[in-house]
């Protein structure tokens, strides 16, 4: 009884139950001699069932993430787990698994997504046949499972009547829908997507962004963006920014209902306080009130001012 007292004052560790728990992760790359420290102990959590949105200047860091999450790259360090598996710590057929079993991915040029001899149907059935194994190929039971998923993720991502076309049938946002039902297929956990609608017009962005959602919300997947769109980033609970390989940023957007029924978004904009206690405050701040080098801070009752530097 004493330890089960001492388990429950303990306090939650650090992401604890979350679908994605980056901890002080760092990538190194080499390239002619030269290194480059793509992500600099990088610290996220998502939870389970969250839609993010991952922003950030060209450079920051946001592709070498996804592609660590996605299982493709192995961090230098720091640790990274996605619904409980350790992404430092796999071999290669935990890693294979991974990938076809916890997380599921959209890039931004459809031949990376679709292959191009094989109809939508296809496409989307093959996930699931590669996981399946030989065995499962041959029987019927099998194949019967294949064909119902495909028709639910036929009709959830609204292109049942496409099912029958190969990618080159299909205008973009036509094969970004199908892509997202591909990545879908094993039901994974996590869902990353690469500037998925960058190669649209904003239109059929925002039709795409609306099928992110669906999947969210009636598939129960947690969903990670990375985008450059800023009604896609405007659009979502959470935006996290990186910058030089780091979180920098949240913004956190909530819908609140007045008396009258009227809806409206409030948003509020948070920095990350890492364990050593340093924050990297928004640069928009501090151009707006030209503050740089040294700052001056005081504590307040409840909160901590900064201000720009006064000492004479
Ligand atoms: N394979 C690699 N070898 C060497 N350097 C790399 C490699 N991949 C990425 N980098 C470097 O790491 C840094 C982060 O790159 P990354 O692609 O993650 O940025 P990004 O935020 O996704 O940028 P963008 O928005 O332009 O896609 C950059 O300086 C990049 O040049």
């Amino acid at each position: 009884m004493q330890r089960a007292a001492l388990a429950a004052a303990q306090p939650r560790s650090y992401g604890e139950g979350a679908a994605i728990v980056c901890e002080r992760l760092v990538r190194i790359f080499t390239a002619e001699r030269v290194e480059v420290q793509a992500l600099q102990g990088l610290d996220l959590v998502v939870d389970r069932g969250d839609l993010v949105a991952l922003v950030g200047a060209s450079g920051s860091g946001k592709s070498t993430l996804l592609n660590v999450l996605a299982g493709l790259d192995v961090p230098t360090a720091g640790t990274a787990t996605v619904d409980g598996c350790d992404l430092l710590g796999m071999n290669a057929k935990e890693r294979l698994r991974y990938r076809r079993e916890v997380v599921g991915f959209v890039w931004q040029q459809t031949a990376r997504n679709l292959l191009p001899f094989l109809t939508v149907s296809q496409n989307i059935a093959l996930p699931m046949q590669l996981r399946g194994g030989k065995d499962a190929r041959r029987t019927r039971g099998a194949a019967r499972r294949y064909a119902a998923r495909t028709g639910e993720l036929l009709e959830a991502l609204d292109i049942a009547d496409l099912a029958g076309r190969r990618p080159a049938e299909l205008s973009g946002g036509q094969q970004q829908r199908a892509a997202i039902a591909v990545a879908m297929a094993n039901a994974p956990t996590v869902l990353l997507a690469d500037e998925p609608t960058g190669e649209l017009d904003s239109e059929t962005g925002a039709a795409i962004f609306e099928a992110f959602r669906t999947v969210n919300r009636e598939l129960g997947a947690t969903v990670v963006i990375v985008t450059h769109d800023p009604m896609v980033a405007g659009e979502v609970r959470r935006t996290v920014a990186i910058r030089d390989g780091r979180t920098s940023s949240e913004v956190l957007r909530r819908t609140v209902t007045d008396e009258h029924g009227e809806e409206t978004v409030s948003e509020r904009e948070y920095v990350m306080l890492d364990r050593t206690g340093r924050v990297q405050l928004p640069a928009k701040f501090l151009e707006a009130l030209g503050m740089e080098h040294r700052v001056a801070v005081d504590l307040a009752a409840d909160h901590i001012e900064v201000r720009p530097d006064d000492h004479a």
